[in-house]
């Protein structure tokens, strides 16, 4: 038995104070005032909340042990307050078979401190015009479906893999970027591209691929997922879409929701991702939709990367940045704080509504007597610095580095077992 003594919960809309007491693996008793002698953790104030569930990481094991490994993931993920995260399958070899699927859900279960789900390929080696065996991954352990990385460039192929996705009923996550509208782009097109001489990605590369993917997803049924969603016009498709009764749901990184392009001032591939930061307007049009529900949740998109790597100019650096470490505290501080959304809307956007729309059952919404003692607590009250030698990442790569944040994670708990430190 483990007591948490003096924690704040989120019950009915507000926080209150409370102790919860764990017993093999389970939460079995919250309460006012519990005493035990022996394993009890003083929290002293602090949130406790369910463990945060993050559906898109990149954990690059196999593959890219450099930039990425299954052990210093997941530890990061502790780190940023996270007990469940969704592994993408661009790694080497890309899980794409039933067999492949198998062998890194053990990968991911014998060298992960956290729970950590697996993304199967929707086309053998992500390559986009084949779709490969996803019933046959899903009865493999795979919990979604997606080519991260890269779009589906047919219609046609994707139309087979929603068909497949129904059927193996999982969810399809769709990277969206049409390469012929690319253009070897590096960041958003627009003013700021062209102060920075620096070649532009529009808008239009992901907007007119999603058009294409509602319109099938209706015909499908598919469980349709938006991958990192970076545009006003995406924002106003998924809203448009959802009244139209399309099985449709969204993600947002932290990156989107809190950068836009004119933060970047100099060529610096710390700022480099796909779809890449946009304008001021696509900024404020993401966080209507993230309050309006229209998007139903955040996902990180951590993507780390050589430190060698990003180091190069915007034109051959790598796209991605990190985000598992650091991304409730930037949200918590310039979302909640800041009073754009309320702290349980926040934790609604980053546990509830992945671990309903994603069905993983046995991830905990709540600090409830019944629900696995998954669970993560924040110190809302101090402030600190983001230091990239304070990551378990092995990637440093973050624009957010300096920024002053509160809500640092003081433990993470996964089945009742601590996982930080
Ligand atoms: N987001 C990124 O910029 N990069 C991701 C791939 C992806 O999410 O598309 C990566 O794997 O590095
Ligand atoms: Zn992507
Ligand atoms: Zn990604």
């Amino acid at each position: 038995m483990q007591l948490i003594k003096n924690v704040k919960i989120l019950k009915n809309h507000e926080l209150v104070t409370r102790d919860v007491l764990i017993d093999n693996k389970m939460i079995v008793q919250v309460a006012e005032n519990i005493e035990l002698s022996g394993d009890v953790f003083d929290a002293k104030g602090a949130f406790l909340s369910a463990g945060l569930v993050d559906v898109h990481v990149h954990f690059r094991e196999p593959g890219f042990d450099y930039k990425e490994t299954i052990a210093s993931g997941s530890k990061a993920a502790a780190n940023g307050g996270f007990t469940t995260v969704i592994a993408m399958p661009n790694l080497n070899p890309v899980p794409d078979t039933p067999e492949r699927v198998s062998e890194q859900v053990a990968l991911n279960k014998r060298h992960g401190v956290i729970h950590i789900e697996q993304y199967g390929a929707v086309s053998p080696d992500l390559v986009s015009h084949q779709v490969s065996d996803m019933v046959g991954m899903a009865s493999a352990g795979a919990a979604a479906f997606s080519n991260d990385g890269k779009g589906v460039q047919t219609a046609d192929t994707m139309l087979q893999a929603m068909l497949l996705a129904a059927r193996a009923d999982r969810p399809l996550a769709a990277h969206l970027e049409d390469e012929s509208l690319l253009h070897k782009g590096v960041i958003n097109a627009g003013d700021q591209a062209d102060k920075l001489e620096l070649p532009g990605i529009t808008g239009l590369a992901e907007s007119s691929q999603l058009a294409r993917d509602l319109v099938l997803a209706k015909a499908t049924g598919v469980h349709y997922h938006v991958a990192h969603i970076s545009t006003k016009t995406s924002v106003a498709l998924v809203r448009m879409a959802k009244l139209e009764g399309v099985h449709v749901t969204a993600e947002v990184s932290p990156h989107h929701l809190l950068l836009s392009d004119t933060d970047i001032h100099e060529d610096n591939a710390q700022f480099k991702m796909n779809p890449p930061l946009r304008g001021q307007v696509d900024r404020q049009a993401l966080i209507a939709g993230l309050l309006d529900g229209t998007i139903d949740m955040i996902a990180t998109d951590h993507a780390p990367h050589g430190t060698l790597e990003k180091a190069q100019s915007f034109k051959t650096a790598p796209f991605g940045i990190t985000g598992i470490e650091t991304s409730f505290q930037l949200l918590y501080t310039h979302l909640v704080r800041s009073g754009v959304m309320t702290l349980e809307t926040l934790i609604q956007r980053m546990v509830v509504s992945p671990v309903q729309a994603f069905k993983l059952k046995a991830a905990p919404t709540s600090v409830q007597v019944g629900e696995t003692a998954d669970l993560a607590l924040f110190d809302l009250e101090n402030s600190y610095q983001i230091e990239t030698s304070d990551f378990q990442s092995k990637g440093k790569n973050s624009p957010f580095v300096g920024w002053n944040v509160y809500g640092k994670t003081i433990a993470t708990w996964v089945d009742g077992q601590i996982v930080t430190q």
